[in-house]
């Protein structure tokens, strides 16, 4: 057991956000927290990482209350990846990937060739190579979320949280981004709103509802469609892909009837239609005619 909530609670503008809530992310594997907006996920990611203390309960860190883990090893051990995280203007990317190897460094303690390797290491593996000398302030959104976790990784942590990691990411970005932290030794907690993603990349689930565990599990016991039917007011089917993955797909209503002469607008222009030799402009284009 590396990190555990036991029977924590925490309250914020005189409400009970969580209450009563105990997870344990398994050591070297990824636990995924989800649940719906407001459920107490990222609340939770923070009373994890050591950042906000419970009101009652207790955070453990290989069986140790977090709040007696000392500060500089918790700092070393422990890499956070927030939904915005605020990073000063000015630096390259490459500075910013290199403030994950502050918690190595003593007071006195210069630029090791451990730290350029554990820099550049994050940065090839987050494909931000390329991008090292380019300035924070103008990555995109995708880019700056890759740079912090970049950030994380060059940290070496121990144990890494991260908080919607996925947002910004394209689909290319956001499976490699899972299958990467799938692949570390490092135990990762992750807060998670794609379910479908929750059940392929995860080992362990946690789900909250208003700021109480649902239950915790594997991902085919605990995503199951009563449970995403009673969480989140939404049909779920389960089902195995051809490689055996877990994945989770949603009923979508059909589209209304009118739908159809909409579509027809959108399937592709007469000059296409010539190039690929189809002749469906009659069936395209005939409404218009
Ligand atoms: N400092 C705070 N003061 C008051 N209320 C707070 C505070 N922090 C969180 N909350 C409230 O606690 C609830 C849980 O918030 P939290 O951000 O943990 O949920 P979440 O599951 O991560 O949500 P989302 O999926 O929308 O990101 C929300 O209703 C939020 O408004």
């Amino acid at each position: 057991m590396t990190l555990a909530a036991r029977d924590v609670s925490w309250s914020a503008g005189g409400r009970r956000i969580l209450n009563g809530v105990s997870v344990t992310a398994p050591a070297g594997g990824v636990l995924g927290l989800v649940g719906p907006n407001g459920s107490g996920k990222s609340s939770l990611l923070r009373l994890l990482g050591g950042l906000r203390r419970p009101d009652a309960g207790d955070v453990l860190l290989d069986g140790r209350p977090v709040s007696r883990v000392r500060r500089a090893e918790l700092a070393r051990r422990l890499a956070f990846v927030e939904q915005h995280s605020a990073t000063e203007m000015q630096l390259r990317v490459r500075d910013v990937v290199s403030l994950g190897r502050t918690p190595h460094r003593g007071a006195w303690g210069g630029w090791t060739p451990a730290d350029e390797a554990a820099v550049a290491a994050a940065l090839e593996t987050t494909g931000m190579t390329g991008r090292a000398g380019q300035s924070w302030s103008t990555l995109s959104g995708g880019e700056r979320q890759r740079v912090q976790v970049a950030r994380a990784l060059a940290q070496e942590p121990r144990e890494i949280l991260l908080d919607e990691p996925t947002n910004h990411l394209d689909i290319r970005h956001q499976l490699e981004l899972l299958d990467l932290l799938r692949s570390l030794r490092t135990t990762c907690v992750i807060a998670l709103h794609d379910l479908d993603h929750a059940a392929a990349f995860c080992d362990c689930i946690a789900v909250l509802d208003r700021g109480r565990l649902v239950t915790q599990g594997l991902p085919a016991g605990t995503l199951t469609p009563g449970l995403i039917r009673d969480v989140f007011a939404v049909e779920a089917t389960q089902r195995y892909d051809r490689h055996g993955t877990l994945r989770i797909d949603f009923t979508v209503a059909p589209p209304p009837a009118r739908h159809r002469s909409l579509q027809a607008h959108c399937r592709s222009k007469p000059e296409d239609d010539r190039r690929s030799g189809s002749d469906s402009r009659q069936e395209t284009y005939g409404h218009l005619s």
